[in-house]
């Protein structure tokens, strides 16, 4: 469904130094939290916002002699998440332990999957305006545990740790270096996001940190990835830095930005980057250095011995490919052929999945496009103005879609429609019943219509001469019925009746 896709691969950013031109390459590190009420390995709650601590089994805080025990539905997600992004899903994974020091972990490493992540290679396909699309390359996505919070700010003198948060289940993400400008890394986040929302296998609430993104820059001159892509050796690229943890799109792009321009500048003078790990300043604009490639941790990553490899049926695997829902880019694709919309309404409706929903109960047997004009000006741009989003919307689908079936059916004009559907949204009510207690219905009754006709054309002999010279002239008689009805006479009806009677 996806073929006729005949995208062209959008330029890359170029940016111009003192010495020539210079083109950026960008690899993401995503890390999503999987949507589950129980951890990765303990049955805790997930739930966002409880009472510092409340949240922990004896295992998340590493007391001694726990053993971890596997979510199933956590492994299902991250499945789901890899059959989303067309991937490869490995029948046997293993879980390695990451060793590191820090007063959030208490069992002093991370559980997570170097070797053998559960997924595999796959590709996200990143819309960048008509025509334009970039095939992101996924190298993998592999499951670990989130790490507790530590609070600082409450106590000059003390720091606190609120375990809620450790042993949560992420998936990593990793993007090759595919993405090529800013512009293009935030809508890569994006694109993953709505898939994954999609999916229900990350909620994807960024301020939350419930998805974010450790984003690795490289700089390099024109043809440079070229040479990478054809024999992805790696040494054809710039060294990159990996600014980490960032939960912002617009953040992701002004560091980005930052970043290659810091490089140039060191290129350019005659310097080498150096591979290190930073962190982005919101406030400054800038990225500065948080460990060097020297300094960087050794993790002294092993098997973890308490858990055995993770071993999945191919039919289970199947199971979930059954029971998947329709993706962003399909829906897109059908919204357009199926229901003749353009390339651009068909993405504003796919762009979040209630959206969808909504729009498809209000095209259901109805005029696709009329539908899509509805929710996108009349529905849309009133739960903008309100600041509301599509769940609290005071007119339903059904609503909705039943002020489309009465101008549909003749028996309320467009016009009318616009005040019909403001009455639903303040009053609430079904709208036909309103439509008709309020007197909206437009006449179509011929009679009512006939008897306006003739009293207007009775009464002014001067204009029936003019518009029988003149037949454009007859417009002013169905101007005249339609205001005489109060703009409920059906345009249509009246229009004939009068070129009827004036015998044009
Ligand atoms: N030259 C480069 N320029 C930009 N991005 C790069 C470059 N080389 C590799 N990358 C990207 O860097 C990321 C590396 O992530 P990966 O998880 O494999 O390792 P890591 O960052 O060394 O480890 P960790 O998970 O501990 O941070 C990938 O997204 C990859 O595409
Ligand atoms: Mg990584
Ligand atoms: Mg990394």
């Amino acid at each position: 469904m996806l073929d006729h896709l005949d995208f062209t691969a959008p330029a890359p950013k170029v940016i111009s130094g003192a010495k020539g031109e210079w083109e950026l390459v960008i690899g993401l590190e995503v890390h999503a939290q999987v949507v589950s009420n129980a951890k990765l390995f303990s049955g805790a709650s997930t739930a966002f916002g409880a009472e510092p601590n409340s949240n922990v089994a004896f295992v998340d805080a590493a007391m001694p002699g726990m053993l971890p025990v596997i979510n199933e539905f956590c492994v299902a997600q991250a499945v789901r998440t890899g059959l989303g992004i067309k991937a490869a899903i490995n029948l046997t994974s293993a879980f390695d332990r990451k060793n590191y020091f820090y007063p959030d972990l208490p069992q002093g490493y991370q559980i997570s999957q170097l070797y053998h992540p559960i997924v595999g290679e796959g590709e996200v396909i990143v819309d960048m305006g008509p025509g334009l699309a970039r095939r992101v390359r996924i190298e993998r996505i592999h499951l670990e545990q989130d790490a507790g919070k530590s609070i600082h700010d409450m106590d000059p003198a003390l720091s606190f740790v609120d375990l809620n948060r450790t042993g949560v289940a992420l998936m990593e993400i990793v993007s090759r270096p595919d993405i090529r400008g800013p512009e293009e890394a935030a809508a890569y986040v994006a694109k993953l996001r709505q898939i994954m929302r999609y999916l229900g296998t990350c909620d994807g609430n960024m301020q939350n940190g419930n998805l974010r993104a450790d984003v690795n820059v490289s700089v390099c001159k024109p043809g440079d990835y070229e040479r990478y892509q054809e024999t992805q050796d790696f040494s054809h690229l710039g060294t990159r830095c990996e600014i980490k943890n960032m939960n912002s799109l617009r953040f992701i792009q002004a560091a980005i930005e930052y970043e290659a321009r810091r490089q140039i500048a060191i290129l350019e003078d005659g310097g080498s980057v150096v591979q290190e790990t930073r962190l982005y300043d919101p406030d400054k604009g800038e990225t500065r250095s948080m460990r060097s490639k020297e300094e960087a941790h050794d993790y002294r990553y092993f098997p973890d011995p308490d858990l055995l490899p993770l071993e999945i049926e191919q039919g289970w695997v199947d199971d979930i490919a059954a029971s998947m829902p329709e993706l962003p880019d399909e829906k897109k694709a059908r919204f357009v052929q199926a229901l003749g919309l353009s390339e651009y309404d068909a993405g504003v409706l796919t762009a979040e999945v209630e959206n969808a929903d909504y729009f498809e109960a209000v095209a259901q047997g109805r005029d696709g496009k009329q539908a899509a004009n509805w929710v996108i000006n009349d529905l849309f741009g009133r739960l903008k103005k309100e600041g509301l989003e599509i769940g609290a919307s005071p007119v339903s689908a059904a609503q909705l879609g039943g002020v489309l079936d009465l101008i549909a059916s003749g028996e309320i004009s467009g016009k009318m429609a616009k005040d019909l559907f403001e009455i639903v949204w303040t009053e609430g009510g079904e709208p036909a019943e309103i439509a008709a207690a309020r007197g909206m219905k437009q006449v179509t009754d011929l009679g009512a219509i006939e008897a306006a006709v003739d009293e207007i054309i009775a009464a002014n002999p001067a204009q029936v001469e003019k518009a029988k010279a003149n037949p454009k002239l007859a417009g002013w008689f169905t101007g005249q019925v339609l205001k005489a009805s109060g703009g409920k006479a059906n345009p249509a009806a009246v229009n004939e009746l009068v070129a009827k009677k004036l015998g044009l």
